[in-house]
């Protein structure tokens, strides 16, 4: 029960926040459409093996989840012994919380506007979820992290490839997209405070 708590909520708010981030990046999604339906060719659906060679998403994706980590405060922890981090003495028996949302838009880290949905800050930059890239840790690390982060991953950058493969997508009522509000709400996790709705256009690969 505690694995299918923490894999579809989780993943299910990922995935809203990319969708977010994209539509409202009108750029981004043109780049990323045309990447994905390059990569696709001329055929109904994306397929797995088709995900491989769609780089631009996998920073898309990186990004996204940098802005909008679903779960902001990591599990806690407690000290089992005296340590120093960042010049503070942390004692025995000290609980500690990790926000995970401030890590990835720490400015001394992220220097190039860190509050911006770029994408492409990623080219170069070596990174991957596994929580031994210290810049962001939306997995969490070391031994309580998350042991689902590679299913959720796949499985938001194929839903991603076939929402966008297979629709165009706006705001709805004729609002501008990049208009589109990215309140959060929450502490532990954040979700989107108003819900998503957006309208979507069908995509026809054979014309
Ligand atoms: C985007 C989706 C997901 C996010 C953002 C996410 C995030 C996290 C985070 C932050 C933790 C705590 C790590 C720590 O404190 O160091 C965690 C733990 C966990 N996650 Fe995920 N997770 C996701 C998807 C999944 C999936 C798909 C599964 C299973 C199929 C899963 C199973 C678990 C389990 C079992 C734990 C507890 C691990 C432990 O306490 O030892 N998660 N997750």
């Amino acid at each position: 029960m505690n694995v299918l708590d923490g894999a579809i909520d989780t993943t299910a708010t990922t995935m809203v926040w990319a969708m977010s981030a994209i539509v409202k990046n009108p750029r981004v999604m043109q780049k990323l459409q045309n990447e994905i339906r390059s990569c696709v060719g001329r055929k109904a659906r994306v397929d797995e093996s088709d995900i491989t060679k769609m780089t631009y998403l996998k920073m898309v994706v990186k990004e996204s989840i940098r802005l909008y980590p679903h779960v902001s405060f990591l599990i806690g922890r407690e000290c089992v012994s005296h340590c120093q981090i960042g010049g503070y003495d942390i004692l025995p028996g000290t609980k500690i919380m990790i926000n995970s949302w401030g890590i990835g838009r720490d400015p001394r880290t992220w220097k190039e506007s860190p509050t911006e949905f770029r994408p492409e800050r990623f080219e170069n930059i070596q990174f991957d979820f596994g929580g031994n890239h210290f810049e962001m840790i939306p997995f969490g690390g070391g031994r309580r992290a998350c042991p689902g982060y590679n299913l959720a991953i796949s499985t938001i950058e194929f839903m991603i490839a076939s929402l966008l493969y297979s629709f165009n997508w706006n705001t709805p009522d004729g609002a501008k997209n990049e208009d589109l509000d990215m309140q959060g709400a929450g502490n532990k996790s954040i979700r989107r405070a108003k819900p998503l709705c957006l309208v979507p256009s069908k995509y026809n690969w054979q014309d």
